[in-house]
């Protein structure tokens, strides 16, 4: 069984073709980054695995499960890129709510709260309005409530935008441990430097999938050094 199969999926926005017969798998524990130049229908194709937006042709699967299925996103973490936070609840009370809709019992939620603090480097602020957070403190909020039910498959979008090297480095680390633990994570990023992060790559410009693989596959396919060079020599643009 794939973890996410995504089956030649296509979307159009009015007569704007936004993905054009996107086609690939994920597998069980691994980290995939679907990489791409702002605008090119990385949230869209998160969105449309997820269920979230309607398919004008082809099908999403998780677990097997054709998408939208409510008991498959109870096993799915999703960070989207706006962050969906409560500015008047402290980091806390935003926690305790997202626990309390995930069905979390009291001690378990107390321990998750702890636990995905402490990734995130929120303990110290926990008790502070989200109003009052910088837009990194949102986003690393925004990951906390994504990994608060021990979900089999984190899908991120864009998790380490507005987070310092240091702390994007720490969010790495734990991806990579997550992973090890047996999870499978799909991020977005624009960030090229991220891709040889990822255990797989899914690149994708103007709608299509440009590429597909690993990061030293890609390289030694195109005779390139770099992911940028990847993406210039298969036909993509520079941002
Ligand atoms: N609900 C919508 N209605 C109409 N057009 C949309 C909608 N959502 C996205 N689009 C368009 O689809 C295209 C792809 O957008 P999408 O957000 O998927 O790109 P992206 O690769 O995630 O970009 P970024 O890296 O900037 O977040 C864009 O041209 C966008 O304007």
């Amino acid at each position: 069984m794939h973890a996410i199969e995504v089956q030649h999926v296509s979307k159009k926005f009015k007569q704007q073709s936004v993905l054009e017969d996107i086609h690939f798998t994920i597998e069980t524990g691994e980290i995939v980054g679907i990489i791409g130049p702002s605008g090119t229908g990385k949230t869209t194709l998160i969105k449309l695995m997820l269920g979230m937006e309607s398919l004008d042709d082809g099908q999403a699967k998780i677990n097997d499960h054709l998408m939208p299925n409510f008991s498959v996103l109870g096993k799915v973490g999703y960070m989207a890129q706006a962050d969906a936070l409560y500015g008047e609840l402290t980091g806390k009370e935003n926690l305790a709510f997202f626990g309390k809709l995930y069905g979390l019992k009291k001690d378990a939620l107390q321990q998750r709260q702890a636990y995905v603090a402490h990734v995130t480097n929120l303990t110290n602020d926990l008790s502070k309005r989200v109003s009052n957070y910088s837009g990194g403190m949102k986003r690393r909020l925004s990951l906390a409530i994504a990994l608060l039910h021990n979900p089999d498959i984190l899908i991120l979008d864009e998790p380490t935008v507005g987070v310092d090297p240091i702390l994007r480095q720490s969010i790495w680390q734990e991806l990579n441990e997550l992973r090890d633990q047996g999870k499978t994570i799909v991020v977005t990023t624009h960030a090229m430097d991220e891709a040889g992060r990822c255990d797989k790559l899914v690149l994708l410009n103007h709608g299509r999938l440009i590429a597909l693989g690993t990061a030293a596959e890609m390289m030694k396919q195109f005779d390139v050094r770099t992911i940028e060079e990847v993406f210039l020599a298969a036909g993509g643009e520079e941002e």
